[in-house]
């Protein structure tokens, strides 16, 4: 399709780079996702995915992205199933995109870049009792990655776009409520990849399960560029600067699998 063609992004890209590799890190995210060399594993279940839009509480501009913030001090909006053992309480969904169409993701498949990407968080809340304590386990988090294409506008993520001119700057806050985040999930939820590796921007912990979608969702153009229209700093400096390419590079497999529930 339009976006299959290649980018090879120099080092000199202006997107976060952070450490290059943790110390000792031989799990890192986000990685290319070579469709042949995943193994398809029959053992992998659906995906049950029941969020409750009751449990969103405020959306903010944390100056990196900008996340929905979930109640997750019960088991309302839960993920279980799929690779997972136990059940993971939803906390927080952000994205990460580009300054144009051609890049923004964090996983790639096949060496393809999408525009940008969506990351449901979650924690396992069978083992334990609070975000904090689980980031530090290898199996403590669960993160839903969604790939974002230009297509038809999206009408669920419409009222996420209205909310952001309140939200331009970092640090700002503002209340968000009943948004179902199962609305962001795209009709097949059967097909995914899944890897053990770590969370993308720091503590870069390697405590995730990741769980990578094969089929993107659709938004417009013109939704994508209000993404583009938030601030990576506060209303208080001098020089503002836009909100993009808010994405980490490639980490090495390291020897890694990727299963695939499909085919
Ligand atoms: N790009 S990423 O790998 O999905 C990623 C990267 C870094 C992250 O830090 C947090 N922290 C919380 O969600 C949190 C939730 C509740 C309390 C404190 C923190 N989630 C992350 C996801
Ligand atoms: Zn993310």
């Amino acid at each position: 399709t339009a976006c299959s063609s290649r980018y090879v992004l120099s080092q000199m890209h202006p997107m976060w780079q952070g450490p290059l590799a943790v110390p000792g890190g031989d799990r890192q995210s986000p990685i290319d996702i070579v469709v042949r060399k995943s193994v398809f594993d029959s053992q992998l279940k659906h995906l049950i995915a029941d969020y409750d839009p009751t449990t969103c509480q405020q959306i903010w501009n944390n100056g990196y992205s900008f996340l929905v913030e979930y109640d997750d001090t019960t088991d309302k909006s839960t993920l279980k199933g799929g690779p997972l053992q136990d059940k993971f309480r939803l906390c927080q969904f952000h994205f990460h995109w580009g300054e144009s169409n051609a890049w923004g993701s964090e996983h790639t498949v096949d060496r393809r870049l999408f525009p940008a990407e969506l990351h449901l968080v979650h924690w396992n809340s069978d083992k334990y009792s609070l975000f904090e304590e689980a980031v530090m386990e290898d199996n403590g988090l669960a993160v839903i990655g969604v790939f974002l294409k230009v297509g038809k506008r999206h009408d669920g993520l419409q009222k996420l776009v209205d909310a952001l001119p309140a939200i331009r700057h970092k640090g700002s806050v503002v209340e968000f409520t009943k948004f179902d985040a199962g609305c962001l999930l795209p009709n097949n939820t059967e097909d995914y990849w899944t890897y053990h590796g770590s969370l993308t921007t720091p503590p870069l912990t390697e405590s995730v399960t990741w769980i990578v979608m094969k089929q993107a969702i659709e938004v417009s153009h013109d939704q994508l560029a209000v993404f583009r229209s938030l601030l990576f700093t506060s209303a208080e400096e001098e020089v503002q600067k836009s909100m993009v390419n808010n994405f980490r590079v490639q980490q090495p497999l390291r020897g890694r699998t990727v299963r695939s529930s499909f085919s």
